[in-house]
């Protein structure tokens, strides 16, 4: 077992005290090419994980078969101890996903799309649910307008208000900064920072953005041609490479420089 554990209890005594997620020996091999190759790792509660890779190394195939979204080829995986996707009715309402590259029905407003994301999830008091996350997230200036009418930004804090209607215990991220200006983007940031710290909700996000990830995760995983590649702490890693910033790091791993061990 590695220090982030790799093994699987199917049936866990207290599901409370399981891992947010557990994934062993993993893998999705679509026709020829292999996406995610025998890839191990435990996700604690409450944690705020990056997983970073360059395009195409399985960041997006990994959360969509967290999700339940895409059948592995062979592995495990379990979300808040539940075996996915066998018992994913136990928690597809405790979690939520968020992407940028998923577009709601553009000519329904804000508030109708947000209406109907969380009726499916059941959400008790939904009026006043969307009237908390509007002003939160502040959507109320174009809550009412058809959402294929709206700036990048503004879909992106929508699309977080859709990922946050249940309240959910995990949320999985797929760049959910990506094309936003660094001031929405930080905006961002401090919003699921602040989440999480409320709610004790347990975030993985996929990122191309390096400071993004500096600045939110307590671990990373970083992924190349469907494997794990690395796995620690943005601190202990960089110590691990010798560079000051993740950014280094990531045109080290893609570039396949050797990494010069400090520790
Ligand atoms: N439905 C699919 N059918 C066939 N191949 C796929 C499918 N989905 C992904 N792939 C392939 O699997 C590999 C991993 O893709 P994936 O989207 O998981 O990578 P990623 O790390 O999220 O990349 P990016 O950063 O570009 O979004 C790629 O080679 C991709 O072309």
């Amino acid at each position: 077992m590695t220090s982030h554990g790799t093994t699987l209890d199917p049936a866990p005594i207290d599901r409370r005290e399981a891992a947010a997620i557990e994934v062993v020996h993993l893998s999705k091999v679509y026709k020829t090419t292999r996406a995610v190759d025998d890839i191990s790792f435990s996700i604690a509660r409450g944690s705020i994980t990056g997983l970073l890779g360059g395009n195409g190394a399985g960041k997006t195939t990994t959360i969509a078969m967290i999700m339940g979204l895409v059948l592995p080829t062979s592995g495990r995986i379990a979300v808040l101890g539940h075996p996915m996707p066998g018992e994913s009715a136990h928690v597809l309402g405790r979690m939520n996903f968020e992407s940028p590259y998923v577009d709601m029905p553009a000519r329904l407003t804000v508030r109708q799309n947000l209406t109907i994301f969380g009726r499916l999830y059941s959400v008790m008091h939904l009026k006043a649910r969307i009237e908390k996350l509007a002003s939160e997230l502040d959507l109320v200036d174009f809550i009412d307008r058809p959402s294929g009418k709206l700036s990048a930004g503004q879909k992106t804090r929508v699309a977080l208000a859709k990922a946050l209607i249940n309240q959910p215990e995990l949320l999985l991220l797929d760049e959910p900064t990506a094309s936003l200006d660094p001031d929405t983007a930080d905006w961002i940031r401090r919003h699921l920072e602040t989440y999480r710290k409320e709610n004790a909700a347990t975030i993985l996000l996929a990122s191309h953005n390096m400071l993004e990830v500096e600045r939110l995760c307590d671990r990373v995983i970083i992924m190349k041609r469907g494997r794990i590649e690395d796995d620690d702490s943005p601190q202990q890693i960089m110590a691990r490479y010798n560079r000051a910033t993740m950014e280094e790091v990531f045109l080290d791993v893609a570039r396949g420089r050797v990494q010069e061990a400090t520790s």
